[in-house]
């Protein structure tokens, strides 16, 4: 049974606890490029305590972006830029993550407050979308894309392999594939999105063969000394919940034997008509089938929102690392909340800097630090 301040070690990387900053885009980016946005965003959260950060969904190629202000690894520019921010995340204190992606038919978008909509065909900052099949995923995000060519799947999967080598270059030492959220990986997986007829349709061997040889072309080239993870949508509550969970156990294993070192656990967002029954940590009880019944450690996220729950998904064995989005926006120190609130000995220092932590920790009565 795990606390959250225990470490976690996975091949040559010790997380200094379970606490992760899950990716979280910004969409502050030009060119893919990083700026000052990113240079503070990052540190600031990887001072606030949390084992591990892991910089927001990164494309793999421009027209991989969800929008055009999303970051890229497509280019050495752009490895050299996230090479200060993966420092700088180090030498904040937290190991340094990294995921990259593709997204797919969701991508050529106007940024959350900004729509969430696709651009208009003709908007001249527009692009074309490419998926498994020409199925649009509807709502606000109605284009039909293009459906991909052998030649276009292979394309996209060597991307992933180059943007993975310049993370690497980077420094970042924990990468993370992005198979989730109805993005590229997801629709492959998706019986909503990919209707192909060829070897990468059909059955779930057909519909997992982009994901599992993805994961074995970028395992080539992440030293095996580096985890390698990937962010899978195991279920999507569309009413076919229990072959979906099962098609996401099955694949898993397959990706273990492939070499991926940890899975994270999450939704598969692959449809409009979803109803996800959103509430205090619904996924755990997921997470914890994949950690069970595939053999892997896992990670998870969604509405763990307070210490008492981060204390039990990992008392109850349902996740290895618990990932905490909302709670890093509202407090990026908020890992000191919670080893106050879990009566951790010596908060401050346990979670923050020393030009924070030697002042927190005393000249105050006990009950006001
Ligand atoms: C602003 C913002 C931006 C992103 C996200 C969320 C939010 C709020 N999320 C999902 C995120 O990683 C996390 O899984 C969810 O936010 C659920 O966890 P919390 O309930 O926030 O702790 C997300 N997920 C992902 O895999 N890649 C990403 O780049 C992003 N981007
Ligand atoms: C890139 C990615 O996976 C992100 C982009 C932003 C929305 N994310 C999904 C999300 C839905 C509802 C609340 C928070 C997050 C997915």
């Amino acid at each position: 049974m795990a606390n959250a301040f225990d470490t976690f070690t996975l091949k040559d990387i010790t997380l200094k606890n379970r606490i992760v900053v899950p990716p979280m885009c910004q969409y502050q980016a030009v060119d893919g490029m990083p700026n000052q946005w990113h240079e503070v965003h990052y540190p600031s959260l990887a001072r606030g305590g949390a084992g591990l950060v892991i910089v927001e969904a990164t494309a793999v190629s421009p027209e991989g972006r969800i929008t055009p202000a999303c970051l890229g690894l497509w280019n050495d520019a752009q490895a050299e830029a996230l090479a200060g921010i993966a420092a700088s995340i180090r030498r904040s204190g937290a190991v340094p993550g990294i995921q990259i992606g593709h997204a797919g038919r969701k991508a050529s978008a106007h940024v959350p407050w900004q729509g969430d909509d696709h651009m208009a065909e003709d908007d001249p900052e527009a692009w074309e979308t490419i998926s498994p099949s020409a199925i649009p995923f509807g709502a606000n995000l109605p284009r039909v894309p293009r459906a991909m060519t052998p030649a276009d799947i292979r394309r996209v999967q060597a991307d992933f392999v180059a943007a993975a080598r310049r993370a690497l270059g980077a420094g970042f030492e924990w990468l993370e594939l992005h198979f989730a959220h109805g993005y590229l990986g997801q629709s492959f997986l998706s019986v909503h999105a990919n209707k192909r007829t060829d070897e990468y349709g059909g059955d779930l061997a057909g519909r997992g063969r982009f994901l599992r040889e993805t994961v074995a072309a970028v395992r080539e080239v992440w030293p095996e000394r580096l985890p390698l993870t990937a962010r899978l949508g195991v279920i999507e509550f569309d009413g076919r919940d229990e072959a979906t969970l099962a098609d996401a156990v099955s694949l898993t294993r397959d990706f273990r034997s492939l070499g991926l070192d940890l899975l994270d656990v999450s939704l598969g967002f692959s449809t409009p008509d979803a109803n996800i029954p959103w509430g205090p940590a619904l996924l755990a009880p997921y997470a914890q089938r994949i950690r069970n019944e595939a053999g892997i450690p896992v990670s998870s996220a969604w509405n763990i929102d307070t210490p008492e729950l981060v204390r039990d998904v990992l008392a109850r064995e349902q996740m290895d690392l618990v990932m905490l989005g909302h709670r890093h926006l509202v407090n990026p120190h908020y890992p000191y909340e919670l080893a106050r609130a879990l009566g951790v000995e010596n908060p401050a220092r346990t979670t923050l800097p020393p030009s924070y932590a030697h002042w927190l920790d005393r000249y105050r009565a006990s009950d006001e630090r």
